[in-house]
């Protein structure tokens, strides 16, 4: 299982320490949540401060877009060269073409399904995406409290993965902990992102490496 910190739950106080602090923890990637106060009640950060994340990581940005314009927000992120870079399918009337546009950028495109969303939704697009990531918890907020269809879903989508032969990471977000861990590893989840979870322990590296079944 690989792992990637949402530095949604981090002290934005402190936030260089915070990231090198999950980076020496033994983190995969770091994962950002860009929220608009459009499609989510909610509004993070934009490409000022995830520049400054982007200069004290040493493990690659995983950035998740909670937006309603999606290329606007591609083309402003674009330039901080995250690993991968994830829009929601509810919100992309040419989710295809914005694909093609991510990944002809040199990033690793992928899809975010909210928890209502099918993974029929993007079973024609499963080749062209190196990941996809199932909300576990309504986007929005970090702290909240895990629902468990993800653990159907992820294996439906797993099996049309295996199925088209294609690549294709499956990540999880929202309410990971070291009580679901197992359940997510055993429905073929590749990836998990855990805010509370992480930054709220005292020890980053026990958390991380309980997540790393
Ligand atoms: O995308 C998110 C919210 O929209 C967060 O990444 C997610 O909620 C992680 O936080 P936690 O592990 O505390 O649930």
């Amino acid at each position: 299982m690989l792992v990637a910190p949402s530095i949604l739950s981090a002290d934005f106080g402190k936030l260089r320490e915070e990231i090198v602090s999950i980076c020496t923890a033994g983190c995969d990637l770091v994962h950002v949540d860009v929220m608009d106060g459009h499609f989510v009640p909610n509004l993070t950060i934009g490409p000022v401060v995830v520049s400054a994340v982007a200069r004290a990581a040493t493990k690659p940005l995983d950035i998740h877009l909670m937006v309603e314009n999606n290329t606007f927000f591609v083309d402003l992120f674009a330039p901080l060269k995250p690993k991968y870079l994830s829009f929601h399918i509810e919100e992309e009337k040419h989710p295809h073409r914005l694909i093609q546009k991510i990944r002809n950028l040199g990033i690793s495109p992928a899809i975010v399904l909210n928890p209502h969303t099918p993974p029929s939704a993007i079973e024609y697009l499963i080749e062209d995406l190196d990941m996809v990531l199932l909300m576990s918890v309504n986007p929005g907020f970090g702290g909240q409290k895990f629902i468990p269809n993800v653990l159907e879903k992820a294996p439906i989508l797993k099996e049309m993965i295996l199925k088209r032969n294609a690549k294709t990471l499956i990540e999880v977000d929202g309410g990971v902990n070291n009580q679901n861990i197992q359940a997510l590893a055993n429905a073929g989840v590749d990836i998990v992102v855990a805010g509370n979870y992480v930054f709220g322990s005292n020890d980053y590296k026990n958390a991380i490496d309980s997540l790393k079944v």
